[in-house]
């Protein structure tokens, strides 16, 4: 398990404090002058909080609306000031060769980190910006242009740096350094813990640091293809394909953050978001983006992302083949013509009597205009709006002929105007998008007609509601059904989009849901991230491309990561023997760690199972950090029953271990996301068994079987699948 800072090499000495008469040195007393550095910049930061907290906005502004919006930006910055008890300032320093222009960089709009010439050529990396009382800075945020050579030199390419040092702590005390001499003489790098991953020791420490508490930043350890992704520029979209426990997760987290500091004001403005597969994870990362100062990200599921305050709420669920068919791109169409399918060609003139006179516009003109409409790729509530003043035209044109002068305040009245409005009901009648998706999948004919050529009769079969909903509120829906009215929402009205959203665990989504995560970066960007191989629904993503051409950005890269820091090499290489029948094209996936004995596989009798479950849970929370007991969704309250029996009250999925409570009781179907130091998988035929097909069921196995940071123990008594006996 994780040695103490102790163990470090000779470059990591715990050093006893310099005599009080002798200014530390660097060369022989190097972590005694990182600590008065630490300890000087924590005094710096409680004098810019200070600063911060004296500010009198009624000197700055005498409107009260202003001095809101100012109180509030001082409180959030305030907020932002913080020290951070158990972290320390800074994880890490650059020196760089010679004095560098360490400006912030195009497309910045943050702040002053890493001045001139005069701030000299050694920055102290960390969460944030700290400067002294002259504005000089004493630890830059990592996130700045000048930090990236510390995520990205190495001895090939140094990118201007000497020397490269990370720090070892313990809560918010530096404990241990480690140097690489990039540049200069004496260059190489510290200790490689395999497969090229940099920071040596200090990165296999982070990783396998006990796991309690919700899941931490890795601010200090980003590795090289890692900080590629989460540097990338805001414009292009990018797809990253990662087998298990490459940080994912983890990359889209710290892209956020990275995102708000470089295009701060653009993205304050238009929005952030990031997306994941449910509230157990969500709440399993919600810790993420505040420790790095970021407080102000909205964190979802796709299924509350459709769920509107005051529109339809889901209550229940489809089969499997009825969800994948609501879910299918198709639906866009047979919504598409639902939607319009209240419009009508008139029949009769439109006449509108204004003083004595009658103007008649004649029924074949409106049907122009309403087929104009029709064919401009508007939303149906745009055109809606757009017809009155259309109407109201074409009576203008007549008046004009007629010899009159009208203005613009008759052709407002003519637009609102009984006839007009009469005309407009009877041609574009108004729609609401849940009713619309009811009549859908409560009137057979009238489904049957829009998806004429679209859907195949018994598709359109499949999709009806057994019995015709009476209302809105009454009405079965479905999580796939809100996602058709959320489609249909949009028809009517365009969606507004965020600057940039964050798609986790991707490889789930439905076409439709793709289309409803697309809408809302329509004009932004998006960073998607899942793995083929865990897709574990009916309608899992087959291929990336494809994915994001429902997204609407089909010109987005592609990235792969293939560097597992979660799983030990003997556990990945194990789960990775079930490649072949769950996702043949991948790559497996390697691992920056070795962990001996890690993997244990125990055949039980069948009696015994419960038993030698509550066993390995009890040999697991002997060691340290958070232990996962993984099993089939049917199998949870025969375990809880035996755990309780050996007195063990397990936490559920999502809930915060602690130091007296590490043992979490989780279902198969919640485990995607999640990872524990040490795991204990409760009989894999179960897992497998719980899923409609058997690719999916193997699927579900590797998600189970790629949870476990230290450990991992199997206990089965039906025979494991070939590939894993
Ligand atoms: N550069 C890194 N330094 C330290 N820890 C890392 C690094 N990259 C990833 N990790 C850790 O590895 C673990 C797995 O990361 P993460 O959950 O982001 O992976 P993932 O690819 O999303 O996995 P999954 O596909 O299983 O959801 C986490 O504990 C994360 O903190």
């Amino acid at each position: 398990m994780s040695e103490t800072a102790d163990s470090l090499p000779p470059t990591a000495p715990r050093v006893p404090a310099p005599p009080a008469d002798r200014e530390p040195d660097d060369r022989t007393d190097p972590l005694a002058v990182e600590r008065a550095h630490l300890a000087a910049s924590r005094a710096a930061l409680r004098a810019m909080r200070a600063d911060a907290e004296a500010l009198d906005i009624g000197d700055v502004t005498a409107s009260w609306v202003t001095a809101e919006v100012l109180r509030g930006d001082v409180e959030r910055r305030i907020a932002a000031l913080a020290d951070l008890a158990d972290t320390p300032l800074f994880f890490g320093r650059l020196d760089y060769l010679r004095p560098i222009d360490a400006g912030t960089g195009p497309g910045n709009d943050a702040g002053d980190d890493a001045g001139d010439d005069e701030v000299g050529r050694r920055f102290h990396i960390g969460r944030r910006h700290v400067h002294d009382a002259h504005g000089d800075p004493m630890v830059i945020d990592w996130r700045a242009p000048v930090s990236q050579p510390f995520y990205r030199a190495s001895p090939a390419d140094p990118q201007g740096v000497e020397l490269r040092r990370r720090f070892g702590y313990e809560g918010g005390e530096l404990t241990a350094l480690e140097d690489e001499h990039l540049g200069g003489h004496g260059a190489g790098a510290a200790t490689d813990p395999g497969n090229g991953a940099t920071g040596g020791n200090l990165l296999l420490r982070e990783i396998e640091r006990p796991r309690v508490g919700p899941m931490r930043d890795i601010v200090a350890t980003i590795q090289p293809e890692q900080d590629e992704i989460v540097r990338a520029p805001l414009r292009g979209s990018l797809c990253v394909q990662g087998a298990p426990g490459t940080g994912k997760t983890a990359v889209g987290l710290h892209r956020v953050a990275y995102l708000l500091y470089a295009h701060r004001e653009r993205l304050a403005r238009s929005g952030t978001l990031v997306i994941g597969p449910n509230r157990s994870f969500l709440r399993y990362i919600e810790q993420v983006l505040p420790a790095l100062g970021e407080l102000e990200v909205r964190q979802t599921t796709v299924d509350a992302l459709v769920t509107v305050p005051g529109g339809p709420e889901p209550r229940g669920t489809d089969d499997p083949a009825v969800a994948r068919l609501k879910g299918d791109a198709r639906m866009a169409e047979v919504l598409r013509r639902a939607v319009r399918s209240g419009v009508r060609m008139p029949e009769e003139a439109l006449e509108v009597p204004r003083g004595a006179r009658r103007w008649r516009v004649p029924a074949h003109e409106v049907a122009e205009i309403v087929r104009e409409l029709l064919e401009r790729d508007i939303r149906y509530g745009a055109a809606l709006e757009a017809l009155p003043q259309r109407l109201a035209h074409a009576v203008l044109v007549r008046m004009e002929r007629a010899g009159e002068a009208p203005d613009d305040r008759v052709q407002a009245a003519v637009a609102r105007s009984a006839p007009v409005k009469a005309m407009v009901r009877r041609v574009w009648p108004a729609v609401d998008p849940a009713k619309v998706v009811l009549r859908l999948l409560s009137d057979p004919e009238f489904l049957a007609e829009r998806a004429e050529g679209v859907l195949k009769p018994e598709e359109v079969e499949l999709l009806a509601w057994p019995r015709p909903a009476r209302g809105v509120r009454s009405a079965p829906w479905s999580p796939a059904d809100l996602v058709l009215v959320d489609e249909a929402r949009d028809l009517v009205e365009r969606t507004p989009s965020l600057g940039h959203v964050v798609l986790d665990e991707a490889q789930d989504l439905s076409p439709m849901q793709y289309r409803a995560v697309g809408r809302r970066c329509s004009t932004g960007s998006v960073t998607v991230l899942g793995d083929l191989a865990q897709g574990t629904t009916p309608w899992a993503t087959g291929t990336w491309q494809e994915a994001m051409g429902h997204l609407g950005k089909p010109e987005a890269t592609v990235a792969e990561l293939t560097r597992g820091f979660r799983v030990p090499r003997e556990i990945i290489a194990y789960a990775s023997r079930l490649l072949p029948m769950i996702a043949p094209g991948l790559a497996e996936a390697g691992s920056v760690r070795r962990a001996p004995g890690s993997l244990r596989v125990r055949r039980v009798a069948a009696g015994e199972l419960d038993a030698a479950v509550v066993a390995a849970c009890g040999e697991a929370l002997e060691r340290e950090g958070s232990v996962g007991l993984i099993a089939a969704d049917a199998r949870l309250p025969a375990l809880r029953a035996a755990l309780a029996g050996a007195g063990h009250e397990p936490l559920g999925p999502g809930d915060e271990t602690s130091a007296g409570r590490r043992l979490t009781l989780v279902a198969a179907s919640l485990v995607k996301g999640l990872e524990y130091d040490h795991v204990v998988l409760d009989e894999p035929a179960a897992v497998i068994g719980a899923e409609p097909d058997e690719r999916t069921g193997l699927r579900r196995l590797y998600v189970a079987l790629t949870r476990a940071v230290s450990g991992l123990t199997v206990v089965h008594h039906t025979p494991l699948p070939a590939a894993l006996a």
